[in-house]
């Protein structure tokens, strides 16, 4: 079964919180936007595992040098994921698998930018990447870009990895990902934009759970 990640891109403390109370109900894992981390930091990894024991908590670092230094306090205080740039040096990479594997947690490698995904993911894969992240952010969906041939790419693969794909993903475009092989579908704007966030969620938590 697939999982959904609800990605909390605020910069509000008080407004993330609010919204991952609502959407938790229907989503696995709580993902703590880049903007939202680099402004608030590891106390909002602390409060939103201390609300939400019963789900993943994933901080989107996006780290790109000292993987480990980076990423241990984040696993300590909570998180259950960081990310890792696939554009990082492998060093650091395995450096944020080494502190996810001391923190019984998980590193994520973040295509994103990357021009060779296959031969990252593959590089990564082998040493010990628990995730793999297809993603088109935000400035190149606004290009009009989507993730979703990089995703039959990566899913094609057949590595020993968790797929997880980000970049517009919405109602109507949410089974297809899982049936083209993702294991985690993030969502952010489809549901943090929608006059409901809860029914938002809840529709696709319905829609992944019959795909
Ligand atoms: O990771 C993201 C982006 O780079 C900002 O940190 C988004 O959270 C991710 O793309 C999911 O959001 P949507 O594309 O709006 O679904």
């Amino acid at each position: 079964m697939a999982e959904i990640q609800m990605a909390l891109d605020s910069l509000d403390f008080d407004a993330t919180m609010a919204l991952a109370e609502q959407v938790a109900p229907y989503v696995d894992i709580l993902e703590i936007g880049t903007p939202c981390i680099k402004y608030n930091g590891l106390k909002l990894v602390k409060a939103l595992k201390a609300a939400h024991p019963d789900k993943k908590i994933l901080v989107d670092l996006k780290t790109m040098d000292a993987g480990e230094y980076e990423a241990t306090p984040f696993f300590e205080a909570g998180g259950d994921i960081t990310t890792v740039l696939g554009a990082s040096d492998m060093a650091t990479m395995k450096g944020v698998i080494k502190a996810a594997n001391a923190n019984n947690a998980e590193a994520q490698i973040d295509l994103i930018g990357v021009e060779d995904k296959a031969a990252v993911a593959k590089e990564a894969a082998a040493n010990g990447a628990h995730i793999i992240g297809v993603h088109t952010g935000l400035d190149a969906q606004a290009a009009g870009q989507t993730p979703f041939e990089d995703l039959k790419t990566i899913a094609g693969l057949g590595l020993n990895v968790k797929v997880s794909v980000a970049g517009g993903i919405n109602k109507d475009t949410i089974q297809s990902t899982v049936q083209a092989g993702a294991d985690i579908v993030v969502v952010g704007a489809a549901i943090y934009g929608a006059p409901s966030p809860a029914e938002s969620a809840k529709e696709l938590r319905a829609l992944v759970d019959a795909a």
